[in-house]
C-alpha cells in the first residue's frame, strides 16, 4: 500500500468513527431530550438537549457517511448485558448522558486527526453535558422526593441497618439518618452504610441536621431544622442539586421555608411524641394550613402509625413521616407496606 493509499485508508477510517459516533451522540441527546419534554415537561432542559442535537448534527460531513460501513461493521452483533437492562428511569437517563459523553470523546480524540475545530467543539459540548446530567439528577431527586408517600426517621437502633432494609424491601423510597446522641465518627460510618443500602434500593437518603455528613457520605440530601444551617448555606455546601428540607411547626417557619426555597418541609408534630418530647402538638389544624400553604410537598410527622395515619390523610396529609411505627414494630417490614397501602 502506498504511504498516499495508507493515509487515505486511516482518514476513511477515522470518518468511519466520526460517522458512528456522531449518530451515538444524537441519539442519545434525543433520548434525554423526550424525557425533559414528556416526562419531566421542562421547556428549558428540552430546548437544551434540542439545540445540541442539532449542533451536533451540524457537525456532520457528507465524508463521514459516506464511509459508512454497516455490513461489514463487527460491532453490529455485538451486545453487552448491561446494555439491555435499565432498573429504572434514572437508570436510561444515566446510561444515555454517559453514551453522549463517551461520543464525544471519541470524536473529540479521532477529530484530531480530521479537524481541529471539531475536536474542540466536542470537547466544549462534552462538559454541557456533564451539566445536563446534574440537571437531570436533581430533577429525578425531586421527581422521586415527589413520588415518595412515606418517609422512614431512624432512631437509634442496634440493628439500624436491618429494620432500614426491612422497610426499603417493602418498598420504602426515603429515609432519613436522625442520631442526636452518637459520635461523629460513627455517625459517618453508618451514613455511609445507609447511603449505600439506600441507592441499592433506588430510595433518597437523607441525614438529619449535619450537613458537613451529608456532604461525606454522597446523601441525597439533609433535613434542617429551625436551629439549624440557613438553606443558602446548606446548598452552597452540598451544591445545588441535593435536597434540603425544612422541619415546621407553625405559619411562621412555614412561611421561612417557602420564602428560602426548601424543597420540602416537615409538618409537625401533628401528635404529642416522645420521639420529640417536650414538643407541644400542632395538630390537624397546623396540617390544614400547611395543606393551602406550602409550596413544596409536606410530609406530616409526629405520632404517626396505622392506627391514625388515615384520619391523618382525611385531614389533608398526602405524604407521612415516621419514626416508631416502623423502627419499633416487631414487623418493620409489614408496617411500611401497610403504611404505604394507606398512601
Ligand atoms: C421530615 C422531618 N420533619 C421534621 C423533622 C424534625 O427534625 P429534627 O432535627 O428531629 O428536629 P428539629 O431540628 O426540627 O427541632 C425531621 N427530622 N424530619
Ligand atoms: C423527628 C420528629 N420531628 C418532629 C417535628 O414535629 O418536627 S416530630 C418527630 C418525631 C416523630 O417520631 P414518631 O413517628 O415516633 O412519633
Ligand atoms: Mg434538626
Amino acid at each position: 500500500m502506498s504511504s498516499e493509499s495508507s493515509m487515505d485508508w486511516v482518514e476513511t477510517r477515522c470518518h468511519r468513527i466520526l460517522d458512528a459516533n456522531l449518530d451515538r451522540a444524537r441519539e442519545g441527546l434525543r433520548i434525554l431530550e423526550e424525557w425533559c419534554r414528556f416526562g419531566l415537561e421542562r421547556a428549558d432542559l428540552s430546548a437544551t438537549c434540542k439545540a445540541l442535537r442539532q449542533e451536533v448534527g451540524s457537525w456532520h460531513r457528507p465524508e463521514f457517511r459516506q464511509a459508512r460501513d454497516t455490513t461489514h461493521d463487527p460491532g453490529t452483533s455485538l451486545s453487552h448485558p448491561q446494555e439491555r437492562q435499565r432498573t429504572d428511569l434514572n437508570a436510561v437517563l444515566l446510561a444515555n448522558c454517559a453514551r453522549v459523553q463517551e461520543a464525544l470523546r471519541v470524536i473529540e480524540e479521532y477529530g484530531k486527526l480530521i479537524e481541529g475545530d471539531l475536536s474542540d467543539r466536542a470537547k466544549a459540548m462534552r462538559y454541557q453535558i456533564y451539566v445536563l446530567e446534574s440537571q437531570l439528577q436533581s430533577r429525578d431527586r425531586l421527581s422521586r422526593l415527589r413520588q415518595a408517600r412515606l418517609y422512614l426517621v431512624t432512631s437509634p437502633h442496634p440493628r439500624l441497618l436491618e429494620v432500614v432494609e426491612a422497610a426499603l424491601s417493602a418498598g420504602l423510597k426515603l429515609v432519613q439518618y436522625r442520631d442526636k446522641q452518637q459520635e461523629d465518627a460513627t455517625r459517618l460510618e453508618t451514613a455511609c452504610r445507609l447511603a449505600e443500602l439506600c441507592q441499592r434500593y433506588g430510595a433518597l437518603f437523607l441525614v438529619n441536621d449535619r450537613v458537613d455528613l451529608a456532604l461525606a457520605c454522597g446523601a441525597d440530601g439533609v433535613h434542617l431544622g429551625q436551629q439549624d444551617v440557613p438553606m443558602d448555606v446548606a446548598r452552597r455546601i452540598l451544591g445545588p442539586d441535593r435536597i434540603v428540607g425544612r422541619s415546621t411547626t407553625s405559619p411562621e417557619e412555614l412561611a421561612r421555608a417557602n420564602a428560602e426555597g426548601a424543597d420540602y418541609v416537615g409538618v409537625g408534630p401533628i401528635f404529642a411524641t416522645p420521639t420529640k418530647p417536650g414538643k407541644a402538638a400542632a395538630g390537624f389544624d397546623y396540617l390544614g394550613y400547611a395543606r393551602q400553604q406550602a409550596q413544596q410537598p409536606f410530609y406530616a410527622i409526629g405520632g404517626i402509625d396505622v392506627s391514625n395515619a388515615a384520619a391523618v390523610v382525611a385531614a389533608g396529609a398526602d405524604r407521612l413521616a415516621v419514626v416508631r411505627a416502623i423502627m419499633e414494630a416487631p414487623d418493620p417490614k409489614a408496617a411500611t407496606a401497610e403504611l404505604l397501602q394507606m398512601l
